[in-house]
């Protein structure tokens, strides 16, 4: 499994921002969204192309476009909605598919509560948004379910990733013959008794659209 950690000063002022626990809703929101496009342009780097010749007003030359079939996008919800915006800003020609996933906050295992992915996506590229990789289970039941239906790689896109889930989903996905990538903001410190994210930001999903 490959990580990038993005080091880009504007992605760590936006991150700064991100994690003050006096920053509100919106704030938070616009931030969640300006940073996924900064992630999104580095995760797009091995985004499948095709060439094409193109006439320009003087001339022909020859250029490229999105491949065939069009990179899937997977938001998962709820917090990963808070990153669909900014993703499909820069790749306006993906289709979007949803996971719906959700973590027992005393098992701290990820459920599936809702799926609206195409049935087949063999030889697809997916781009998972969820903004919080924590102990990992959400992201490793996620690509389960994209590879169980053919996808070819799976690029994570995550605000902030903790060491104990990079290491859970290397683990995993260990000898597998289809490539992950993360790609992150920040890898904090570490997980605390509760499977948060330290020094992270809080609950992505409640500080997004309030608490449930
Ligand atoms: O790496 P893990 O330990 O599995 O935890 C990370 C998951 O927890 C959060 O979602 P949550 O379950 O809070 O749902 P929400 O998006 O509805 O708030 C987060 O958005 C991830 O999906
Ligand atoms: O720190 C964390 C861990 C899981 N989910 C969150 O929203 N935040
Ligand atoms: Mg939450």
């Amino acid at each position: 499994m490959e990580t990038l950690v993005v080091d880009h000063p504007l992605v760590a002022h936006k991150l700064t921002t991100l994690r003050d626990v006096r920053t509100d809703s919106p704030t938070f929101r616009r931030l969640a969204d300006e940073l996924v496009t900064l992630l999104a342009y580095e995760a797009t780097r091995d985004v499948r192309v095709t060439d094409v010749t193109v006439d320009t007003p003087l001339a022909t030359t020859h250029g490229v476009r999105l491949a065939r079939p069009a990179p899937l996008v997977v938001p998962i919800l709820r917090a990963g909605l808070g990153m669909l915006d900014g993703m499909t800003r820069l790749l306006p020609t993906a289709e979007v598919g949803f996971l719906g996933m959700i973590r027992d906050e005393s098992t701290l295992k990820a459920q599936t509560y809702a799926t609206r992915l195409p049935e087949d996506l063999s030889g697809r590229q997916c781009y998972v948004l969820d903004p919080m990789l924590a102990t990992g289970g959400t992201l490793a039941a996620a690509i389960n379910f994209l590879f169980d239906r053919g996808a070819r790689d799976v690029t994570a896109i995550c605000l902030l990733a903790a060491p104990e889930g990079i290491a859970y989903l290397d683990e995993a996905f260990r000898g597998g013959d289809r490539p992950i990538r993360v790609v992150t903001a920040a890898l904090d410190e570490r997980l605390n008794e509760n499977g948060y994210i330290v020094p992270g930001l809080g609950d992505a999903g409640d500080r997004l659209y309030g608490v449930v």
